[in-house]
């Protein structure tokens, strides 16, 4: 019997709130650190690994936090949602994510038909369209190739699609995997539709229309600058333009698309890379086998989130100690900072995913929680972030806890030896080396210059970031998130916040303001 309860009411919180603090910068010198390094680590999907060394915590600290997973019963909430219940509560609706790249438990119906075989359908469909594109079977009115895809949609329809496309640009390149270059238009600033379309030949390119909903305001207009480009160009815009949406929205039947590709509502959208909506624009620009082993990357990912051993599963540890991080040592945000270039979108995708997910204020029965929620996330690729923000991460009044990325190759492969070391071993060097001084610091004299130490990172390590390591990576941080979201008793899966602010704006265009929304309006020029 699952029990949905508050965070602060289960007795496992109150004893992790008791457990003596650990002194990180103490715990991480000398051999000790070293001992820890090699201790705290679990391994991950496609050959990655999950080190939590540099995370305040010992064994004292992980038991209570596997109590506390046991507490709140967060393997068999996941259990729940894999196996089909109603955990969407706000919207009363499944959360099937996972089904698009596995089968975790039983089969789940909806809608009167089976899900794993709905989704693995239009996986199917995808492929065929795919490979006929890049076949030159399916072509433009003149019957030439197209060789350009955009993706038009915002927010999970545009952030993790275009985060994963650019992981993964250069390692098809390098594979020879590459088939079509893909380019995203997202802002209902029409700087952003001019841009893409200035720098594409549009009559070689196909567009890709996501939207789950079929109404969101961004992508339609959006949709509509395109379809006046094709116009102008003297091109029939249906012969190239496909959909990604769901069955019952009014984009479905619409027979201005060469093809439409279907998700559901049991996906949200920042859930959704894996579906049809990163689906069509991945395997377009990278062929059907490289999003194929995408998605196993994310299916091995998934099962390890199964493990009821919070000690063998990374995603649910690594949700834990960021609860720990939150609620027990008050810390107000995550910095995700990935030591590759490829990454360079994946903060922004993990923005999304975390902040809309975990934003609440209210549990999933709509009443307030008094305790903190979701952190603020922001971050860069390191080094770039070395050389913009992390001076407060090492010396401000706030501790951020860290999440590094890193991987031991580069993707492309060419590379420079300047003062005894490639770029690859410099970057290397660099995460290791920041992991090390933020935990331990370095005491100075000179107050300026003196670095405290004690804030805490953990570090994801793989060998390459390849289509399955992505996957796994994508998948780790779903089921965190998930597992966060069970822990603070919050739906993970709706997003009402966001709707205000859609509500306003559409007062605004239909001139129905006063007060300070008609002067900003005014001011404006609206
Ligand atoms: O795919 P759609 O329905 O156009 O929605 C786009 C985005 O808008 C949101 O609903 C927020 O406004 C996101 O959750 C979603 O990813």
């Amino acid at each position: 019997m699952i029990k949905w309860n508050n965070l602060n009411t289960l007795s496992s919180f109150e004893n992790l709130s008791k457990v003596e603090r650990v002194k990180l910068a103490e715990v991480m010198s000398g051999e000790n650190g070293a001992d820890r390094v090699k201790k705290y680590t679990i391994p991950m999907a496609a050959g990655l690994s999950y080190n939590y060394a540099a995370k305040q915590v010992d064994d004292d600290v992980l038991e209570a936090l596997t109590k506390l997973a046991e507490e709140a019963q967060l393997a068999e909430k996941f259990e729940a949602l894999y196996n089909g219940e109603v955990i969407n509560t706000g919207e009363k609706r499944l959360v099937l994510h996972h089904m698009t790249r596995g089968q975790l438990g039983e089969a789940v119906e909806a809608d009167g038909v089976d899900k794993r075989t709905f989704y693995t359908e239009q996986q199917k469909k995808i492929a065929d369209f795919a490979n006929k594109v890049h076949a030159g079977e399916i072509t433009n009115a003149a019957g030439e190739k197209f060789t350009t895809v955009v993706q038009i949609g915002i927010g999970g329809s545009d952030l993790g699609p275009r985060a994963m496309y650019l992981a993964l640009e250069n390692w098809a390149k390098k594979n020879n995997t590459f088939k079509m270059e893909a380019k995203f238009i997202s802002n209902v600033d029409p700087d952003d539709a001019a841009a893409v379309l200035n720098s594409i030949d549009v009559a070689h390119s196909i567009f890709v229309l996501v939207s789950k909903s079929g109404t969101t305001l961004e992508t339609l207009t959006n949709e509509s600058f395109v379809k006046d480009a094709l116009k102008n160009a003297g091109l029939d815009a249906s012969k190239h333009m496909i959909a990604v949406t769901s069955e019952t929205s009014p984009l479905a039947k619409s027979d201005d698309y060469l093809a439409a590709f279907f998700m559901d509502d049991y996906i949200g959208g920042r859930f959704s890379s894996t579906s049809a909506v990163g689906g069509a624009v991945l395997s377009l620009a990278f062929g059907p086998e490289v999003f194929a082993q995408f998605l196993q990357g994310a299916a091995e990912e998934d099962k390890l989130a199964m493990n009821k051993n919070v000690l063998e599963n990374p995603e649910m540890l690594d949700a834990l100690i960021g609860v720990y991080e939150r609620n027990v040592l008050g810390y107000p945000s995550t910095a995700v900072l990935p030591y590759s270039q490829a990454l360079s979108r994946f903060p922004a995708h993990l923005q999304q995913l975390d902040m809309e997910s975990n934003g609440k204020s209210v549990n999933r029965f709509g009443e307030a929680v008094d305790y903190p929620t979701g952190p603020v996330i922001f971050g860069e690729p390191g080094t770039n972030g070395q050389h913009s923000f992390y001076q407060l991460l090492h010396q401000g009044t706030d501790i951020v806890p860290l999440q590094f990325v890193g991987f031991k190759n580069s993707q492309i492969g060419t590379d420079v030896v300047i003062q005894d070391s490639t770029s690859q071993q410099k970057l290397c060097a660099n995460v290791a080396a920041q992991i090390v001084a933020f935990a331990c610091g370095k005491a100075d004299e000179n107050k300026n210059k003196n670095f405290k130490g004690g804030r805490p990172s953990s570090i994801i390590i793989g060998e390459e970031l390849t289509p399955e390591a992505l996957g796994a990576l994508l998948a780790h941080f779903e089921n965190k998130i998930m597992f966060q979201g069970f822990v603070w008793n919050v739906n993970s899966f709706d997003q009402e916040g966001v709707q205000l602010g859609k509500v306003l704006a559409k007062r605004v265009l239909a001139h129905e303001t006063d007060g300070a929304l008609k002067v900003f309006s005014d001011l404006l020029n609206i």
